[in-house]
């Protein structure tokens, strides 16, 4: 387990992490979200030693890193996969690691045949692709066989295929009863892996919670209807109004419906005889649940000038038509064909959330 206690740490007048508590639990993945400059990293150096808190703690398995009886055995962590000697081979970086922790030698290829880099464990791994080093940090993460493991951007630059690799063995390790924590900017990544969130913005905790949880919290869920013309579409937009709904409509001729369980839409259709061609439920994504929770907390945010240049001068606004209770920025999901069953959601204009 990791257990942090108030943990903080100012860099001059700078705060980069403060007051944050939470315990990272064995047994899951715990995904650690939060915008650029969040703290996540600076959080992570601190757990493993590299940096002091300038208030508050944090334990691994009970104590402060330094003063953990054998480290590496404990505790492995992928912090910059960058981080290894480019002129020595894949096989000899593990070795000189593994002899400065007292591991034996067998290990190293081990958990070279783990990572699957076996086939190129005498190359020299400065000529190693980005996936390769990121499985070789893996590797080494891996090498004392420890019951904690963090991995700061894991997937970073890897290909579909090594990023399923990087979530099934997070899981595994998980499985097997470790302590897995795991900083990503990838929600659709971290909403497969994570079962639990850690959320951060401005160095706060923002949230703690088991993901089903987060995405619940911090999303709304509506139902898309289809009614068969467009005379009982308009009917059944006064209805669900009158009934206290928000109605939207989409550009598939779809209603976006908000504020009533899908029984309720049906009966208020069914009582004045329109005829449904579509009534679905629609849930968010983590990506959108995330988004909404952290708008207010991101340092960084691409100008609005620079985003018209990209968008070009046709481009339109992102918000909801003229009239619409949507604001710019809070525009519609993409449009499903009829009977698509992607989960989508609308994303309400919402408050600083912090
Ligand atoms: N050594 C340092 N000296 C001064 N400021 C620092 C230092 N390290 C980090 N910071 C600042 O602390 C804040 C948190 O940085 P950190 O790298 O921990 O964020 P992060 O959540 O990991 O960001 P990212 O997702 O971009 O990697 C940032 O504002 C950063 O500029």
């Amino acid at each position: 387990m990791i257990e942090a206690v108030g943990l903080t740490k100012s860099y001059g007048d700078k705060t980069a992490v403060q007051d944050l508590t939470f315990r990272v639990q064995p047994g899951k993945v715990t995904g650690f979200l939060g915008p650029n400059g969040a703290g996540k990293s600076t959080t992570m150096r601190m757990v493993l030693g590299l940096d002091q808190p300038t208030g508050g703690s944090v334990t691994v398995a009970g104590r402060p890193y330094r003063e953990l009886p054998n480290p590496p055995r404990t505790v492995g962590a992928l912090l910059d996969a960058g981080a290894k000697h480019g002129g020595r081979s894949a096989r000899n970086h593990l070795l000189s690691l593994a002899q400065l922790s007292g591991i034996p030698a067998s290990r190293v290829d081990e958990v070279l045949e783990l990572v699957g880099l076996t086939a190129v464990a005498g190359k020299r791994s400065g000529g190693f692709s980005l996936g390769m080093g990121q499985r070789l940090g893996i590797a080494a993460a891996l090498l004392g066989d420890p019951r904690v493991l963090l991995f700061d951007e894991p997937v970073n630059g890897l290909d579909p295929e090594g990023i399923r690799w990087v979530r099934d063995l997070m899981k595994r390790l998980a499985a097997e009863g470790r302590t897995v924590f795991v900083s990503s900017h990838l929600m659709s990544e971290m909403a497969l892996t994570a079962d639990h969130l850690i959320v951060i913005g401005r160095g706060r905790l923002m949230a703690d919670m088991p993901v089903q949880e987060f995405i619940l919290q911090n999303s709304t869920s509506f139902a898309r209807v289809r009614t068969a013309d467009v005379g009982q579409r308009d009917a059944l937009t006064s209805l669900l109004t009158g009934a206290g709904a928000q109605v939207f409509p989409e550009e598939a001729g779809t209603l976006k419906v908000v504020g009533l369980e899908l029984p309720q839409v049906s009966d208020i259709a069914f009582e004045a005889g329109v005829r449904l061609w579509e009534l679905s439920p629609h849930h968010a994504s983590l990506e959108e649940a995330y988004m909404r929770m952290t708008q207010g907390a991101v340092d960084f945010r691409a100008g609005g000038a620079q985003q018209a240049s990209v968008a070009g001068p046709a481009a339109h606004g992102s918000g909801g038509p003229p009239g619409s209770p949507l604001p710019p920025g809070a525009g519609h999901p993409p449009q499903q064909p009829y009977g698509g069953a992607q989960p989508q959601s609308f994303v309400q204009p919402q408050e600083n959330a912090r």
